[in-house]
């Protein structure tokens, strides 16, 4: 058996986030710019040879089966025919529910990591064809590049964006996705923009349609919203609860970081990060695949 690994599963942002359209299955139909951050979770994998995959971590309100780790572990197992198991840890620093794709991301690190340590060698595009059945955003965790998205998240194209300093402020809620994307208000019709109108930056960048029904279903969201947005430009990613500040450089971060420990109420969690365009993830197993 080759030694255990500890790969990252970053965060993501959507820079951008457009609903232009509903399928007939209810899934919405998205633009999106999405990136990567040095910040996120960490999962520890060592391989088991009795085909036994075991999660010795546990998520509130998570049974041990319905984590989205043990799906895709179990996933890969069925797809391959692999007799091959792993004891598992997670190391949660990413809030559920946040928008920052936490579930999705350690879905795509187990997804990698194992084929990895069972000597799979699958394609990206079948892993995130897998990943897919486990989540909207588990694709572009898997192929690991910051990247221009349609569809409902899954047709993905690569791009370079710029690679600022943000800090990301969590109200201390969990936003149901399901709940934001069922509700009555939330406007589905965005005329599609081009890729290269999205990259151009500018007024029509810098928006989040789900960001009216979030501040009517989680005023606590809009108050950080609020907040932020007299300090410097702010964005929802995803469907919440997380909202992120753009800054210049690293000192600014550190200062809206202090003003958010003196001036903002005591729930809300801040950390700071920087946008990443090839993820964490893949820079740490190149290097493993390397040493092999
Ligand atoms: C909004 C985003 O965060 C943008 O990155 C994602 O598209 C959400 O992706 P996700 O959390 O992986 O979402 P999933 O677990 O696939 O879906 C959760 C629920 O959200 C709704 N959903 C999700 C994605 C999408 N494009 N349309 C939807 O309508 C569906 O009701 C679905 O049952
Ligand atoms: N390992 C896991 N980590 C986090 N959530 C998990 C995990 N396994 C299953 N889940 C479930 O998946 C849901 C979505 O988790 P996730 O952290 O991806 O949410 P999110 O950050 O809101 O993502 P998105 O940006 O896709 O909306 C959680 O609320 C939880 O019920």
């Amino acid at each position: 058996m080759p030694d255990g690994l500890s790969l990252p599963a970053p965060a993501k942002l959507n820079r951008l986030l457009l609903i232009t359209g509903q399928r007939a299955d209810g899934y919405h139909e998205l633009q999106t710019l999405f990136q990567f951050l040095d910040h996120g979770d960490t999962l520890r994998l060592c391989p088991r040879d009795d085909g036994l995959v075991r999660l010795d971590s546990s998520l509130p309100g998570i049974a041990h089966d319905d984590n989205l780790i043990i799906k895709a572990a179990r996933l890969l197992q069925a797809d391959t025919g692999s007799s091959l198991g792993a004891d598992i840890h997670l190391e949660k620093r990413l809030p559920m529910g946040g928008g920052l794709g936490g579930g999705s991301s350690d879905a795509a690190t187990a997804l990698l990591g194992l084929d990895h340590l069972w000597s799979l060698n699958l394609p990206l595009a079948r892993l995130a064809a897998l990943g897919l059945t486990l989540g909207a955003d588990v694709p572009v965790f898997v192929h690991g590049h910051a990247a221009w998205a349609e569809g409902i998240g899954e047709r993905l194209t690569p791009v370079a964006l710029d690679t600022p300093w943000f800090v990301v402020v969590h109200p201390g809620v969990e936003v149901a996705t399901p709940a934001v994307f069922k509700a009555p208000q939330l406007t589905r019709d965005t005329p599609p923009i081009t890729m290269a109108r999205a990259l151009q930056g500018g007024a029509s960048s810098w928006r989040n349609d789900c960001e009216t029904t979030v501040r009517l279903l989680y005023p606590v969201v809009a108050d950080v919203i609020d907040w932020l947005s007299r300090r410097a430009p702010t964005l929802l990613t995803g469907t919440g609860a997380c909202v992120f500040a753009r800054l210049d450089c690293e000192e600014q971060a550190d200062a809206l970081l202090e003003a958010l420990a003196s001036e903002a109420p005591e729930h809300w969690q801040a950390f700071k990060a920087q946008g990443r365009n090839r993820s964490p993830l893949h820079v740490v197993l190149e290097r493993a695949e390397r040493r092999r």
